[in-house]
Order: structure tokens, then sequence, then C-alpha cells
């Protein structure tokens, strides 16, 4: 594309150059550039790309995007935020594909991928075909990606649009996170339905505090649609017993639909009843109401079918289609993921790494074991920090017995990050085994018959983070090949 087509898609209050190179990519890292790149310095958290302009040039860049002048022989483009620059040129770039989407975004603290994946699979029963954009992977079609962010950095967002338009997916479910939100990797995104999950602690050194935190999920209910099209109307679907959603209703020009248990709602859940082995309820909606059998656990299941169900509503998906997917849906992995090698104790592995979703996984666990419950729990090192105390008190609030065990250390010392877990527990039930290979051995080793273990953290990770190393591990085998050690 050439450079002055290119530039048409950038509305900002800038100086224009009059060159007009052909420009063969969009690229934010100078090792990524060839001829004919577009090179957008941005200012990061380790290094300011900025610095890098001079060295993207000799690898060709054919023009740059800067906050502020670099001494360079092509045209440079003075903006006042290069990574929103970045995302409303990709989107021109790649032709704009959202607008030739469904797009669907899913924001919150927890549930988004289990309500994406849910999602998924209706309009896949709605004969539509579907892409997928989180943090297990990215989906077209049948045909998964790795992906390394939850929400990808916006050129390889629009990229990933691109492509599905080509495939000729239909309808794309992605998860949109605080991050991508307050960075600018969505803008540009033509998003028709924007769903909350539930907002609770998390992220908190990013974003410092939990308004802050409130206000970036926000943007993305901000900047659906402004105005109203009677042939594609856009939608807010929020979460009535989340008191964010006060918030996020009024600052929203689409059509509020609301889905929820406790408060009166367009999409509504009542008579929840929980077994082991899964969850009835009433489906109440504005069309009909139904009783839902399904296999997932947890009242916090019940929301993520609820959203599911409110965000397929209003993207014409039939209440039935939605009912039959959601009683045969068996769940995502690593999302209480039951590993079963027929020991008579449950070993649950679930992804709860925040404070809320690990009392949801608590309080579930509590409901249908028999004997004692273990909770192995760990903290992520360079995250949030305030969660550590609250995150192993909450374990040990729920537990027979915590675990407390590392996570992904990352750059920090386990041991340092298991200090700061430990100060939170007010009681004495409790070990600390900062390997957590010997997390897990020790607490399977510990089981009898009806006990229940839960592995949180890490669900459908295969990898450790220690220092700057990523090693191979599964908490899923890991589990399964203690299991069998003591089956011998
Ligand atoms: C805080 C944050 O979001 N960081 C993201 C950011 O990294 P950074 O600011 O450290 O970048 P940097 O290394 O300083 O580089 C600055 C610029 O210089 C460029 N550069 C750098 C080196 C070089 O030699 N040449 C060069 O051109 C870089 O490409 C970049 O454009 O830009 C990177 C490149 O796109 C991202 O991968 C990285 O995400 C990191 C991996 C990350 O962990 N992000 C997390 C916090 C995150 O975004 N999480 C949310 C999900 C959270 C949730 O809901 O649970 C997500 O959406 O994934
Ligand atoms: N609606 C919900 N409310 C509270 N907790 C939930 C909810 N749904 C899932 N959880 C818990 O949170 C964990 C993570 O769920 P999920 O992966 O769906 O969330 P997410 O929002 O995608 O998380 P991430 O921000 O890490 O991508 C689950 O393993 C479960 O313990
Ligand atoms: N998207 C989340 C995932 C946390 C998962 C947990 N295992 C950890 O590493 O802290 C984050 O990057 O904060
Ligand atoms: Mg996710």
């Amino acid at each position: 594309m050439e450079l002055q087509s290119l530039l048409a898609y950038l509305h900002d209050f800038t100086i224009k150059p009059t060159e007009n190179a052909e420009i063969t990519s969009i690229e934010m890292d100078h090792r990524q550039v060839k001829k004919g790149s577009l090179f957008v310095c941005v200012k990061g958290y380790t290094v300011d790309g900025h610095d890098f302009a001079t060295l993207a040039v000799e690898s060709g860049a054919a023009a740059i995007i800067a906050e502020r002048p670099v001494d360079v022989s092509v045209p440079v483009i003075i903006v006042k935020n290069s990574k929103r620059a970045m995302a409303v040129l990709a989107d021109g770039f790649y032709e704009q594909p959202t607008q030739k989407l469904h797009l669907i975004g899913v924001t919150g603290t927890n549930g988004k991928t289990s309500t994406t994946h849910v999602m998924e699979k209706i309009f896949q029963a709605n004969e539509q075909k579907t892409g997928l954009i989180g943090t297990i992977e990215i989906r077209i079609g049948d045909q998964s990606y790795e992906v390394k962010n939850t929400t990808p950095e916006s050129v390889t967002l629009q990229q990933t649009f691109h492509q599905m338009v080509q495939e000729n997916v239909e309808v794309a479910a992605m998860e949109v996170s605080s991050h991508a939100l307050d960075l600018g990797r969505v803008h540009g995104c033509d998003f028709d339905v924007a769903v909350f999950t539930n907002l609770t602690q998390d992220h908190l050194d990013y974003h410092k505090t939990m308004d802050d935190y409130r206000r970036a999920k926000g943007l993305l209910f901000a900047q659906l649609g402004n105005t109203y099209n009677h042939k594609k109307p856009k939608f807010a679907v929020l979460n009535a017993d989340d008191k964010a959603s006060e918030e996020y209703t009024r600052n929203t020009a689409a059509t509020v639909v609301t889905y929820g248990i406790d408060h009166e709602s367009d999409v509504r859940a009542k008579n929840i009843q929980m077994t082991n082995a899964g969850t009835t309820f009433e489906l109440i909606t504005p069309f009909d109401t139904v009783t839902v059998q399904m296999k997932l656990i947890g009242k916090f299941s019940v929301y993520n079918v609820l959203a599911a169900t409110a965000a397929c509503l209003v993207s014409n998906v039939a209440l039935q289609t939605i009912v039959s997917v959601i009683e045969q849906t068996e769940g995502v992995p690593g999302r209480f993921e039951v590993v079963d090698e027929n020991q008579d104790f449950s070993v649950v592995v679930d992804y709860a790494h925040t404070p809320d979703s690990l009392e949801n996984v608590g309080k579930t666990v509590q409901q249908f074991a028999q004997n004692n419950v273990y909770m192995i729990v760990g903290c992520g090192g360079d995250r949030d920090r305030t969660k550590r105390p609250l995150m192993a008190n909450i374990a040990a609030t729920y537990s027979t017995e915590a675990i407390l065990t590392s996570d992904n250390p990352r750059s920090e010392d386990p041991n340092e990050i298991l200090k700061e877990m430990a100060a939170g527990i007010t009681s004495t039930n409790y070990v600390t085994i900062s390997d957590r290979k010997e997390a897990i051995q020790y607490a399977v080793n510990k089981a009898e018959k009806g006990d229940v273990i839960v592995i949180a953290g890490k669900g459908h990770e295969t990898y450790q983070i220690i220092g700057d190393e990523v090693l191979d591990f599964d908490d899923r085998e890991v589990a399964r090949q203690s299991i069998k050690e003591r089956q011998k």
C-alpha cells in the first residue's frame, strides 16, 4: 500500500509528508523491519523504540512513526501516541477487517477465556465459521496458532482479522485485556458486541488502583460504536450483579443487555443446583424459559454461560442452539479440569490466579468435597504483589491444608514471593514447598479416599518461567505422573 493511502487512515493532528513510498509492512520491532516497512517507535517499559529508528532505516524502513523527532533520512510522521497510531494504521493496512466480521470482545478480570470458548462452540453449532483470539490460542476455523499475549499487539491483531476475513470467518470472539485497552492495542477495532464478565482485584502492578483498572476495562464499552445503525446495532452485554456495570451502562452509547443471578436482568439464572457432576438451572430469557443441565461446575460457570447466551442471542442465534451447546460443553483446558487416573480422590487443575477466582474455586470444591481439601497455590513473579497474601489466605480458608508453592517466579526470588504469600495467612494449616512438582507429589501422596486436591494458577500452561528460563511444566501431567507413581 502507498504511504499516502495509508496515512489517510491517520486522523492525528499532525504534519504529513509528501513522499509516497510503497509500504510493505508495519513493524514495531526493528529486528522485523524489511525493505519498505513503516517502523513505529514505541516507548516501552524496558526500552525506547525511538532509539532503534536509525537501525530500522538501515534495515530498509521507508518511513517512521514517532512521538518525537528522530534523525533519519526517511519521512518521519510525528504523532501524539504511537501505539494508537499504529493500531489505526494497522486497521487501514489490512483493509479494515473488523468491519467485515461480527466481532465480539470480552473483558473482565475472570471468565474471558471460558466465555469466548463457549461462544465459539455456539456459533459453530449455528453453522457460522468462527475466529477466536485469547489466552490459550488463536483459532481460525479448526486451525490453531500460538499466542504471546491474551490480546496481541495491534499489527498482529489486524493481520489475524485479515486472515480471518480471507478464510471466510463470519464471527470472531476475542478476549480484550485491560492492558490491551489501556495501551490502545484494540484501537480501530469495530466491535459489534462488548461483554463484561466481572471486576475484582488483579494487575495492580500495572494499573496501580482499582479505579484505574475499572476505567481501563470501561474503554471497551466507551469505544463501542456511538452511531446507531439499524442494520448493525451495537450491544453492551453487562453483568447485572457487578457494580462496575452501572458505570459502563452510563459510558456506552450501545444498547445494554444484562445478565445475572442475584439481580433483575434480561438473561437470568434461577434455582441453581450443583453436584460434582454438573449444574442445573432455569434459564430465563426474553424469548423463553428453559431448564439447562450442564456439565460445567460452579456459580462462576453459570455466569460465563449467561454472558455467552446474552451475547449469542443479540447476535441472532436461536436459544435452542445455545442451550444444546451449553449442555454438551465439557469446558476449557485448564479451567476446572479434572485429572482422572482412576484414583479414589479428585484432582482439579484450575487457572485461578486472582483472589476472586481462587475463592470461587474454593467455595465450589467445598460444596462437593466428602473429606479433606488440599489447595496448591503460587503467585506469579513480576505481577501484582498485593494479591499474594490474599490468595494464600483464601487457600488456607477453603482447605484442610494449603500448600504454598511457586507459580512462574520470573525474575523474582521464589522464596521471597512465598514469604509475601505466607504473611497473609491467619491460621496454621499450611506448608510451603517451593518446588512445584514436589508440592503436587506431597498432596497426591497425602490424599485419601474422597479428598480433593486443587492445583491452582497455571491451568493450561505447559511451562514454568524461572528467571529467564522457560521450562517444560504441565500441572496436569505432573499430577498424572504423581498419581501413577503412587499407584505402583
Ligand atoms: C506491559 C506490557 O504490556 N508489555 C508489552 C510491551 O513490552 P515492553 O513495553 O517491555 O516493550 P520493550 O521491550 O520496552 O520495547 C519497546 C519497543 O521497542 C521495540 N524494540 C525493542 C528491542 C529492540 O531491540 N528493538 C526494538 O525495536 C519493541 O518491539 C517495542 O516496540 O510490548 C511487548 C511487545 O508487543 C509486549 O509483548 C509486552 O507484553 C509483555 C509480554 C507482557 O507480559 N504483557 C502482559 C502484562 C500483558 O499484556 N498481559 C495481558 C493479559 C493480562 C490478563 O488479562 O491476564 C495480555 O493481553 O496479554
Ligand atoms: N465468571 C467468573 N467469575 C469468577 N471466576 C471465574 C469466572 N470464570 C472463571 N473463573 C475462574 O478464573 C479462572 C480463569 O478463568 P478464565 O481463564 O476463563 O479467565 P480469563 O478472564 O480469561 O483470565 P486471564 O485474564 O488470565 O486471561 C478459572 O480457572 C476459574 O477459576
Ligand atoms: N495473564 C495473566 C496470567 C497469570 C498466570 C499465572 N500463572 C502467572 O504467571 O502469574 C498474567 O500474565 O498476569
Ligand atoms: Mg484469558
